[in-house]
């Protein structure tokens, strides 16, 4: 009924005028998400490194029904690009209502062979500008009642040879996400926070790089995009898609759930005084 009652819950009206930022969203799953965006009416800004497939991205949200949509070219291994890009975005929206964090660097499927500037960049693209622009989108999030959505793998739930830099990076997503989570939901904060846990998805860059190496079904991108924007648009915390129905309740870890509430209990509540106040 839990299932089925919030999926029924979710209508494309919720999104319709509303002001999103999806990262990587020049191919692949962040394409999808801002065109699914466009259908619904909800005003776009995307990003990548890519111009022209940026515009190729924007143009065709327009066609579909985009309320506004613009691009912002740069790349989030760039520190200033990533600190100035909610400011230069949200203004280009007239504020923000949904911060989807997608992006990703390249990571071919290798054994780890101590490549540490592989793993350092690695955790700047994938977790680092992450947080940073979460940061920047604060104060706008928390005056819309707003909501952040995070892109991640079961890579990031589920120890996975031949990517281990990426699964840190996705594990790091969960850890800092979901102790902010617990932090908005002591402090009052209205902004929802949702954990996207994937598994094979077929993007072009995935199917190019498990070739070879891996033999599994993969999921659309295009109804993985709208699980993940219907999962945002209904606050949920953690949402699985396009692994194995069975996976679902071993994902969802109820006894983490139960430790992290008691935990919170040994915490001096005076120190969760609203964030609106903090400096
Ligand atoms: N596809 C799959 O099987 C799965 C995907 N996921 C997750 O889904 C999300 C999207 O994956 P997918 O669509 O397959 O990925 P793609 O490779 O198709 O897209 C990645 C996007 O990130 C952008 N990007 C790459 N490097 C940078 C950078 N340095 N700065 C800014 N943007 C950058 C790319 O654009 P550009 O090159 O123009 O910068 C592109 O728009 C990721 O978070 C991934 O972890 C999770 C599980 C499975
Ligand atoms: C890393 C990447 C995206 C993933 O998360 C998958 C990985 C191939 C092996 C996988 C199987 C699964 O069932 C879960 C997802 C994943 C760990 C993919 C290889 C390249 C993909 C990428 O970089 C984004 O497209």
């Amino acid at each position: 009924h839990y299932l089925y009652s919030a999926r029924d819950a979710f209508t494309p009206a919720m999104l319709q005028g509303k002001r999103v930022i999806v990262t990587g969203s020049s191919m692949g799953i962040g394409e999808q998400m801002a065109y699914r965006l466009a259908e619904m009416g909800a005003h776009v800004v995307v990003t990548s490194r890519s111009q022209e497939a940026l515009q190729k991205v924007t143009s065709r949200c327009l066609e579909l029904g985009a309320a506004s949509a613009h691009y912002l070219v740069g790349s989030m291994e760039d520190k200033a690009f990533t600190e100035s890009f909610v400011a230069r975005a949200s203004e280009l929206l007239g504020g923000l209502d949904m911060l989807v964090l997608n992006h990703i660097t390249s990571c071919p499927m290798s054994l780890f062979r101590g490549d540490m500037n592989m793993v350092r960049r690695v955790m700047e693209v994938n977790f680092l500008s992450y947080v940073t622009l979460t940061a920047a989108a604060e104060p706008l999030l928390s005056r819309s009642n707003g909501s952040i959505v995070v892109v991640s793998s079961l890579a990031g739930k589920v120890p996975t040879p031949l990517v281990a830099p990426y699964s840190a990076s996705k594990f790091a997503l969960d850890g800092f996400f979901s102790s902010l989570r617990r932090e908005y939901s002591m402090t009052k904060v209205n902004v929802s926070v949702t954990l996207c846990v994937l598994g094979l998805i077929d993007t072009n860059t995935a199917m190019r790089a498990v070739e070879g190496i891996m033999s599994m079904p993969s999921a659309p991108k295009e109804e993985c995009a709208l699980e993940i924007l219907r999962a945002g648009a209904l606050r949920q915390e953690e949402m699985y898609y396009g692994a194995s129905t069975w996976m679902s309740p071993l994902l969802m870890n109820p006894g983490r759930k139960l430790l992290e509430v008691l935990l919170s209990d040994y915490f001096n509540a005076n120190l969760f005084v609203s964030k609106k106040t903090d400096p």
